[in-house]
């Protein structure tokens, strides 16, 4: 198992915010304001979605981490911490998610 993990990511975008958009991708995505982000963001979901629907295996691989990649920068640019993102994951451990849905159905 590979010891990268998503915080290790969070690190290096949070370390190109301010640096040159000549250098580096991450940086000229920040420049570009959060909807530049978010634009990426969605357009690799939905080539995530596609290759799953395919049964791409390589394809959702590489294309799941284009999702992870800039949705760690949307974080960033959106100024969210992904430690404020695993404590609601966490939050969420104490329910299960179709007692959620039906929660949320009779309110
Ligand atoms: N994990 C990633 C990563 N995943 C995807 N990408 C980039 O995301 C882009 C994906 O968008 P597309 O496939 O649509 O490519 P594109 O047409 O060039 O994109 P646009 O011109 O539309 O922005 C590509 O340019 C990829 O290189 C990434 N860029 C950077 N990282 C990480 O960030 C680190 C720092 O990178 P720099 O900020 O460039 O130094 C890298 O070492 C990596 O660890």
């Amino acid at each position: 198992m590979t010891e990268y993990t998503l915080n290790d990511l969070a690190q290096l975008v949070a370390s190109r915010a301010g640096t040159s958009p000549d250098q580096s991708y991450t940086a000229k995505l920040l420049a570009d304001g959060p909807a530049k982000a978010a634009k990426k963001l969605g357009e690799e979901a939905v080539e995530a979605a596609i290759a799953a629907v395919q049964g791409d295996r390589a394809g959702l691989t590489a294309e799941a981490a284009d999702v992870l990649y800039h949705l760690v920068v949307l974080l960033q640019a959106g100024g969210v911490s992904l430690d404020a993102v695993m404590a609601e994951l966490q939050r969420r451990t104490a329910q299960s998610g179709l007692a959620e849905k039906a929660a949320r159905r009779h309110t």
